[in-house]
């Protein structure tokens, strides 16, 4: 990893230098060179820009460790946080407003970025990152399993209680395979909570954001069904306290029939822990009696860290443009994306207003150059469920979540009531100190 200072911003040629993070990992060969081979075609076109890119592994998949770099003031002059991040970057007093900086004219797809997405890292009017990414939930499933287990594998199950009767079949295979599996630790738990929360047509904080609001028959629901999976029907497996990186591991090893997941999880699987595409579809998020009420909408985004030269800036935000946001480059370079590992495909990222023109450009390359079977993803893009976004300060409240979540998953007398006081209470003590 290159240092993460920016205090050789400007050499004698009066080249500009930048510090990016969250640089693909070592294992993700291919994105790897793919982010070099982007680098180094970025500078060739910009030779008075330098792109020192910066590997802080598997950090950018793990919110306490992207909490505690921000803590550390260790941040890279252009860097990555959720969707979740704005309130802790903008506590951590180390966010640049950019609002001047943005436009058609830094970054010339900007007037097809879905507005609700700016709106994410938009606060009292400024704006302090740009989004690059983004997804919503569904119910992900191992289609090998189904037909092996007898289920209709293009009929993924609509209800909790479907889920509950398929992962029930599932685990019956033995093998150590769990029917439906679930994250509790690392903020993932809470992360899930919420989408589950949300399929309920509940909601994590009141409207006015000032206490929690979980703690009712809706959150009640999510807890309890699973600890009847979990308990009652022994059909989630033994391990719990999964992270995000091990579900996806037990995934690809095809010891996972269901979890819930945005279409790029399916990516991960594959890319990362050994899965093979054609085993896995998805549908839309289950609801309790019928289809969800809602589900969970995430991503990112790079924010600009203060202090920045307006050179840098502007550097920064040509870099983020060309890798990040413009069909045919970077992220969305689908001919070259193709022959790799790498899907082409999945209804992800929805990053331009429909109807956009870069919407119609890269949904076009997308459809030319598909490597999945997109018809995996029919069910999950025919039905779909209205998207919430996170909760504000959502890793906070994520980590007291995680608790809930791994009470019911680890406990078999866990008691759903006291579960929910607690991180109620806790949720509220955060709010009130402004946290
Ligand atoms: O650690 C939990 C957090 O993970 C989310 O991001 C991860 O899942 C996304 C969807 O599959 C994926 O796009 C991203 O690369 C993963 O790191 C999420 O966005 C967070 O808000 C959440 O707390």
């Amino acid at each position: 990893a290159c240092s993460t200072k920016s205090d050789d911003s400007a050499d004698a040629g009066g080249k500009v230098t930048i510090t990016v993070d969250c640089q693909p990992v070592g294992a993700q060969k291919e994105l790897l060179k793919n982010w070099n081979d982007d680098v180094a075609e970025f500078q060739r076109q910009n030779p008075n820009i330098v792109v020192k890119s910066v590997s802080v592994g598997e950090q950018c998949n793990n919110p306490p460790d992207f909490t505690a770099r921000l803590a550390g003031g260790t941040v890279t002059d252009v860097f990555y946080g959720y969707m979740t991040d704005l309130q802790q970057v903008l506590d951590s007093g180390q966010a640049m407003d950019i609002t001047d900086h943005v436009g058609k004219d830094s970054v010339p797809t900007w007037d097809s970025v879905d507005p609700a997405l700016k709106e994410v890292f938009t606060d009292g009017g400024k704006l302090y990152g740009v989004p690059v990414k983004n997804y919503s939930m569904g119910l992900i499933y191992n289609k090998a399993l189904f037909q092996r287990a007898g289920l209709d594998a293009a009929n993924p199950p609509k209800t909790w209680a479907e889920v509950r009767t398929a992962a029930k079949k599932i685990s019956a295979l033995g093998g150590g395979v769990a029917g439906y599996s679930e994250y509790s630790a690392g903020n993932t738990g809470g992360w899930h909570f919420t989408s589950l929360l949300y399929s309920q047509g509940g909601q994590v904080l009141s409207a006015d954001g000032k206490k929690a609001d979980f703690n009712n028959p809706m959150g009640k629901q999510v807890l309890q069904n699973l600890k009847d999976m979990r308990y009652g029907d022994n059909s989630m497996g033994s391990r719990q306290l999964l992270q995000w990186g091990d579900l996806l591991t037990n995934a690809g090893a095809g010891k996972v029939g269901m979890f819930i997941g945005a279409p790029d999880a399916t990516q991960a699987i594959v890319s990362q822990f050994q899965g093979k595409y054609q085993d896995w579809a998805m549908g839309p998020l289950p609801g309790q009696d019928g289809p969800a009420k809602a589900t969970l909408g995430g991503g990112e985004g790079y924010f600009f860290k203060k202090g920045l030269s307006p050179e840098q800036v502007k550097a920064g935000l040509k870099w983020i443009a060309y890798q990040k946001l413009t069909p045919g480059k970077g992220q969305f370079d689908y001919v070259r994306a193709k022959p790799q590992n790498y899907p082409v495909g999945l209804p992800q990222p929805l990053l331009f207003t429909n109807g956009s023109d870069a919407q119609k450009q890269e949904l076009d390359l997308r459809k030319a150059n598909a490597n999945v079977d997109t018809t995996n993803f029919t069910a999950f893009e025919a039905n779909p469920v209205p998207i919430k976004g996170e909760p504000r300060n959502a890793q906070a409240i994520y980590a007291v979540l995680d608790a809930a979540m791994s009470g019911v998953l680890t406990n078999p007398n866990a008691n759903v009531d006291a579960l929910l006081k607690t991180a109620e209470d806790k949720v509220n003590q955060l709010l009130a100190a402004g946290s």
